[in-house]
């Protein structure tokens, strides 16, 4: 999420961006950990619902976050109440939660919503298969994203036991371009969620459109060419390199990082800049 100089919300900015996504055939946009939406204040939580909702077209699924601590959803619930989101997604925390807990809570906040909202799983273990299947089975879950990081993608118990279970069309890859093509050919999983695409959406787009026509070679070729801006991000951190990516690409001034994250020292931003163009060259 683009942020002006004194790091207020960029309404220009942001559609910039949006338009930019959309243009490249995505057509939902989720403001989760890419957008920061950890560290936003109340107050700036408002203002980015009502800025991404004016903003993004009417044919866009937009999905904001809402936590990850639980008092801060509950107050965010309040101000989802005044806007037509369908659903929200959970944002994933391991600290201070059981699985139970964890559970019971989003139940109460459903309640409040009166709508089902996004289950992120990003650490494995910490909602078991057994709580995760209730919460679908009882209308709660509109999606899971399922970003558990595994050495090899394709030996994942977890996934296997959760797909088990529950309908794997409900279950996104949610760790962007990479293992999307074993999560989706492998597990089945309905689709998968992309950080680099906020930058190249088209590739993103052709990587989804070729794994759904099983064109697998393809899939494989469209996935290296994202390796080299992915490679930076896995290394260095994939929010503050995918922020300063999104603006040395020219697609929108996305400005100062939130605080709590930090500014990728000058050497990065120009392995940022020399993996873009690779990226651009490979197209
Ligand atoms: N975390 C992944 C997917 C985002 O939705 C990424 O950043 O690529």
């Amino acid at each position: 999420m683009a942020r002006a100089a004194d790091g207020k919300l960029d309404r220009q900015e942001n559609a910039k961006l949006i338009k930019h996504i959309e243009q490249g055939g995505i057509s939902t946009l989720l403001y989760g950990g890419n957008a920061i939406f950890y560290h936003l204040t109340l107050a700036e939580y408002r203002s980015a619902l009502e800025m991404i909702s004016e903003l993004a077209a009417d044919s866009s699924l937009v999905i904001p976050a809402i936590g990850p601590a639980y008092g801060t959803m509950l107050d965010q619930a309040e101000v989802l109440k005044d806007f037509e989101f369908p659903t929200a997604m959970i944002l994933p925390q391991r600290d201070i939660v059981t699985s139970a807990g964890f559970c019971a809570g989003t139940r109460n906040l459903v309640a409040r919503l009166g709508k089902p909202v996004v289950l992120y799983l990003k650490f494995g273990g910490v909602v078991t298969v057994e709580d995760a299947t209730a919460l679908v089975n009882d209308g709660m879950i509109s999606a899971i994203k399922y970003a558990v990081v595994r050495e090899d993608y394709m030996q994942d118990d977890y996934l296997k036991a959760l797909t088990e279970k529950i309908d794997p069309s409900l279950i996104l890859s949610g760790l962007g371009d990479q293992p999307a093509i074993t999560h989706m050919r492998h597990f089945g999983l309905g689709g998968f969620t992309t950080g680099c695409g906020c930058v190249f959406p088209q590739m993103s787009t052709d990587l989804l459109k070729a794994i759904q026509a099983g064109n697998w070679d393809e899939a494989e070729a469209i996935r290296e060419r994202f390796l080299p801006l992915e490679n930076l991000r896995d290394n260095l951190g994939p929010i503050t390199i995918l922020h300063r990516a999104t603006e040395l690409a020219g697609i929108a001034q996305t400005g100062p990082i939130s605080p709590l994250l930090s500014e990728p020292a000058e050497s990065i931003q120009k392995q940022i800049s020399a993996a873009l163009e690779q990226m651009k060259q490979s197209a």
